[in-house]
């Protein structure tokens, strides 16, 4: 049997560790043959000996020179042009991109411009360049495969089915660590609270991003550039067990769910293993009689004004998206640093939406320069708000 042969970008990140579980407990399905990671030069290290690559790429250029030195035989790049190197090797057959943020995009987009098929986790990169991903990819044939645990439930329950019978699609969302909360009580809120999701174990940045809302929000955007539904046929359920991952709607009133764990090995496996489903071999234990009650309520979406924002963002097309992405990514990583508040980072983002402008028809070039603007832009913001807080902190000590 032929081993399908896997490139993994963010192989030291959350996805990337259980994707790398996934490949090891199926020897005979899956060789690790290159990967990419940012700052974790241990764990780096330790994949290296655990997998031998053939090419690993390193965010910094530190960790390439450490890396060459303990490792002679392995092909290291490093930074955004290693990333390209990677789509760009010959040899595999799966890309599997697990970076977070849209400095995933380029390599994305190289690989589905050379017809590779994609293993997607990193939604950032659709919610930017959707258009230009899907379309590159029905003309060269490599399939986009949806990791996001949502959209990989969308897709399951899609196989056989007809785009032309799908009424709607229907997203569960847990609703975050702060589901409990008015909008109000979120003034004071910690990163410590933020970072204690209800459900999912996972990266900093999506974690944040679930109880800002915004990630459902990507989602949203996510699906429509996947399953090519209009937006006013993708809905958002709140949904606190995060055991229904998804739902399709029929013409014929038929409700096509996908239910499972909440272990992210799954989805991660299916896309790689995809179109069969291989023996689970880490299976979380799912009883449905042991969580006995499921619960449905509707979005408020004067309460999670991002997922409001989000449906805006994605009918205006063009640079929309980018811009709220953009603008969120550095907001959320300001809101990380401590550098400033919870609501903040919704403010942020609304002030770089409302503020953009723009014309009909955005190439890809235009839609990376406002991506590049809004990140200058909500920088400068985050500046601003520092310097200002200074000042007041000085102005009450006087
Ligand atoms: N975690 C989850 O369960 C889910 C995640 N996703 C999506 O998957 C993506 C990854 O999420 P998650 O795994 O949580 O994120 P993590 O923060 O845990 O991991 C991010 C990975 O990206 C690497 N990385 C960051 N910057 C660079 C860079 N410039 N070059 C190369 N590698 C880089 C990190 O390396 P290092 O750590 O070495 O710095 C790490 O390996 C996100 O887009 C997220 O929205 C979607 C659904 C579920
Ligand atoms: C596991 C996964 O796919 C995450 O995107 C998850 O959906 C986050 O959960 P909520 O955004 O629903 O809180
Ligand atoms: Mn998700």
């Amino acid at each position: 049997m032929t081993k399908k042969k896997i490139i993994l970008l963010g192989a030291t990140g959350s996805v990337g560790v259980q994707a790398l579980d996934v490949i090891a407990a199926h020897p005979e399905q899956f060789e690790l043959v290159g990967f990419a990671f940012g700052k974790n030069i241990e764990k780096a290290r330790e994949i290296i000996q655990a997998f031998s690559p053939k090419i690993v790429v390193a965010a910094q250029e530190s960790s390439q020179v450490t890396l060459a030195k303990a490792f002679p035989d392995v092909e290291l790049h490093v930074g955004n042009e290693g990333l390209i190197t990677l789509a760009r090797t010959e040899g595999y057959d799966i890309l599997l991109n697990a970076i977070v943020g849209s400095v995933g995009l380029p390599p994305t987009i190289e690989a589905v411009q050379l017809g590779r098929d994609i293993a997607l986790a990193n939604k950032e990169t659709l919610v930017v360049a959707g258009y230009t991903i899907m379309a590159e990819a029905a003309r060269t044939g490599s399939k986009i495969l949806p990791v996001d645990s949502e959209h990989a439930a969308i897709f399951q329950v899609l196989q056989g089915v007809a785009k032309s019978d799908v009424r709607s699609l229907t997203i569960t969302a847990s609703g975050g660590s702060f589901r409990d909360k008015t909008h109000e009580e979120l003034v004071d809120v910690t990163l410590e609270d933020a970072l204690a999701h209800p459900n999912w174990t996972m990266g900093a940045k999506i974690t944040l991003d679930s109880a800002t809302m915004v990630n459902k929000g990507l989602e949203v955007i996510e699906a429509h550039h996947l399953f090519g539904i209009p937006y006013d046929d993708i809905h958002v359920v709140l949904h606190r067990e995060s055991v229904v991952h998804s739902m399709v709607t029929l013409k014929d009133g038929a409700v096509l769910a996908q239910l499972g764990a909440t272990d992210m090995r799954e989805p991660i496996q299916y896309a790689l293993s995809y179109p069969r489903h291989l023996t689970m071999h880490h299976e979380t234990p799912f009883d449905l009689t042991e969580i006995g009650a499921l619960h449905f309520e509707k979005m408020d979406l004067v309460r999670f004004p991002m997922l409001d924002l989000a449906y805006r963002v994605g009918k205006l097309g063009g640079g929309y998206p980018a811009v709220y992405n953009a603008a969120n990514e550095i907001a959320n990583q300001a809101f990380q640093d401590g550098k400033i508040t919870f609501l903040e980072i919704e403010q942020l983002i609304t002030r770089a939406v409302f503020e953009h402008m723009e014309f009909d028809g955005q190439t890809l070039h235009q839609i990376l320069a406002s991506d590049e603007r809004t990140r200058q832009k909500v920088s400068q913001w985050v500046e601003d708000l520092t310097q200002e807080k200074k000042i007041a902190l000085t102005e009450v000590r006087k």
